[in-house]
């Protein structure tokens, strides 16, 4: 389907809003053109001096179109924005619902700023899809044909005369900028994202920025997209000024015209005198409706390269296909991964290749290995961010692929090195976890990740604010949030991924401890570089190059003499 089509079905479930604001809006510069039209008439009888009760028509008709080009205004305004709002709100939910299903995988093609972009400023740039694209041509072409008729019924003369300029004005000048402005609101579009994306990485990256002193260049950057965006609105709005006085100028075009072919319409008698200035300012006003016509293909580009990059992105196939029907039950939860293979496209080298191992319901089982070895992509696979290509994973019997996406992830809690702890409350990140936690399951959980009297050491207890990512909090402080959480979800199946890489040493044993409670009566799997407490353990794979090259218990290992004893001289040096 194409862009606009998709775009009209979109924006289809307001149509009636939309219909009642236009011809809101084309009552408005009724309105305005009957007060023109009645205002000039009344002058000029005036000046006949008649009785005044002769006038009172024309009183009445400027009392009237002067109140209700100001009624109709307002209400054109109202409902022409509640509806805007109102497909802004449903585009914005809309992208949103789309992305879901793409996160992780998909995402990653894209910066985050760009995404942000798309999100806020093409949904934005959407606005004007109706209020500058889709309304204007329709209340102008209203316009059109009842001042045509209210000319014909005097003199088709006039009439005629109207159309010539109204058209060329409507039709001829639009075409005329959109020849001058072709690719410019695509390009437009295209900057801002840039410029948008550029300011996202560059807030996000000031303490390297600072740090490795590259302010300057990243500055150059910024201000190279700036210039191309002014360059850019500055081309608009000379072309928007060029239609703007071409626009007037074939306003009063008409007008003289139209007095041109009048007068002699009075000499001759076929025409009342009082009648002439009505006329003329009568079409004069009636060009309100064209003014807005010159910018619509630009805003038509516009609203459809933002339309494009929002599909762009939601066209994407979800890196996971879901069955359709019911998940199923697991009787038990003991993972099974038989002859699993796995690359992340298919012209990516195999990062999984013939992994079997089982982990028994309740059993604890790590990870260990060299880094890329392909011990995180075996959670991204347990969590169905990605699917495997060959060979079967699964639960309590049943395939991955079995489950939805959602509903697998109900049996599992991950801990992960990167917690990613919300602008909000400790109370609101706990919660992610649990949103029906009571005051009672809180402390309860945070007792248990020995987070406890952290939390309410601080000046708001629970209700203080951790800030972006955590920021007021300690690394060994967000990993036990991240273990409360886990608690909190109670999910039968854990997996830990380098949940206490990056700690220092004595908090990395208290949070171990943490961890080891959060253990108790779990399917656990870690993945871990560091070989401490891995004596706990059931089995141990030690992977490398996407295959599992040894097995066994702490101690088998170590008395192998492998890979897994080298690594274990290499941390614990004598
Ligand atoms: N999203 C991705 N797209 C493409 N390739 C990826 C992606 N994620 C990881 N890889 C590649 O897969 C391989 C295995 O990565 P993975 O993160 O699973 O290794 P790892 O053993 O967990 O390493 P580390 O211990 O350093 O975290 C690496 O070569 C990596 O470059």
């Amino acid at each position: 389907m194409k862009t606009w089509a998709r775009l009209m079905v979109l924006i289809a479930p307001y149509w009636k809003s939309m219909l009642l604001a236009t011809a809101l809006s084309f009552l408005t510069v009724a309105s305005g053109i009957g007060l023109m039209a009645t205002s000039a008439y009344l002058i000029a009888g005036a000046a006949l001096h008649p009785p005044v009760l002769e006038l009172m028509e024309a009183i009445v008709g400027v009392r009237f179109f002067g109140i209700s080009r100001a009624v109709f205004r307002y209400l054109e305004r109202y409902f022409a924005h509640d509806a805007t709002f109102r497909v802004l709100s449903r585009l914005r939910v809309w992208f949103y619902t789309a992305l879901e299903p793409l996160a992780p995988a998909r995402l990653m093609e894209y910066r985050s700023g760009e995404l942000v972009s798309r999100i806020v400023a093409d949904v934005g740039t959407l606005e004007q899809f109706y209020l500058r694209v889709l309304a204007p041509p329709l209340v102008a072409l209203l316009v059109l044909l009842a001042v045509f008729a209210f000319l014909a019924w005097f003199e088709l003369r006039l009439a005629l005369t109207l159309l010539f300029f109204f058209l060329t004005a409507a039709v001829a000048v639009p075409l005329g900028v959109r020849a001058l402005s072709r690719g410019t609101g695509r390009r437009m579009v295209e900057t801002r994202s840039a410029l948008n994306a550029q300011m996202v990485d560059t807030i996000q990256g000031m303490t390297e920025i600072a740090a490795f002193n590259r302010a300057g260049r990243q500055q150059e950057q910024v201000k190279a997209l700036s210039g191309k965006f002014m360059d850019l609105q500055g081309r608009v709005a000379g072309i928007r000024g060029l239609s703007a006085a071409l626009t007037g100028l074939l306003m009063n075009l008409t007008m003289w015209s139209i007095l041109l072919l009048a007068i002699p319409l009075v000499q001759q008698g076929k025409l009342d005198g009082v009648y002439l200035a009505m006329l003329a300012l009568g079409a004069l006003s009636s060009f309100e409706a064209v003014l807005p016509l010159p910018m619509v293909f630009q805003h038509l580009e516009e609203s459809l390269a933002a339309a494009r990059r929002l599909f762009a992105v939601t066209d994407a196939a979800p890196a996971v296909q879901e069955l359709p029907g019911p998940s199923p039950e697991p009787r038990s939860y003991d993972l099974r991964v038989s002859g699993l293979r796995f690359r992340y496209a298919p012209d990516e080298p195999r990062v999984l290749d013939g992994v079997n191992f089982v982990l028994p319901g309740g059993g604890r089982l790590a990870i260990v290995g060299p880094s890329g070895a392909g011990k995180s992509t075996l959670v991204n696979l347990f969590l169905r961010f990605w699917d495997y290509q060959e060979g079967s994973i699964s639960l309590g019997g049943h395939e991955l692929k079995a489950f939805s996406p959602d509903d697998l992830r109900r049996y599992i809690s991950v801990v992960t090195q990167h917690t990613y702890l919300f602008n909000a409350t400790v109370r609101e990140n706990l919660l992610l976890a649990q949103p029906g936690a009571g005051e009672k399951e809180l402390p309860r959980a945070a007792r248990e990740a020995q987070i406890h009297e952290f939390i309410q050491s601080l000046p708001r207890g629970y209700d203080t604010y951790v800030g972006e990512k955590g920021y007021k909090l300690s690394g060994g402080q967000c990993q036990r949030l991240a273990i409360a959480r886990a608690l909190l979800k109670n999910a039968p199946v854990l997996l830990l991924d380098e949940a206490t890489a990056g700690l220092d040493p004595v908090t990395e044993l208290e949070v171990m401890e943490s961890i080891h409670r959060l253990m108790e009566g779990r399917t656990t799997l870690v993945i871990t570089h560091r070989l401490t407490g891995l004596e706990r353990m059931d089995e141990i794979l030690v992977f490398e190059r996407g295959r599992i090259v040894e097995r066994g218990r702490h101690r088998d290992l170590l008395k192998r003499g492998g890979l897994y004893r080298s690594m274990w001289e290499l941390q614990n040096p004598v």
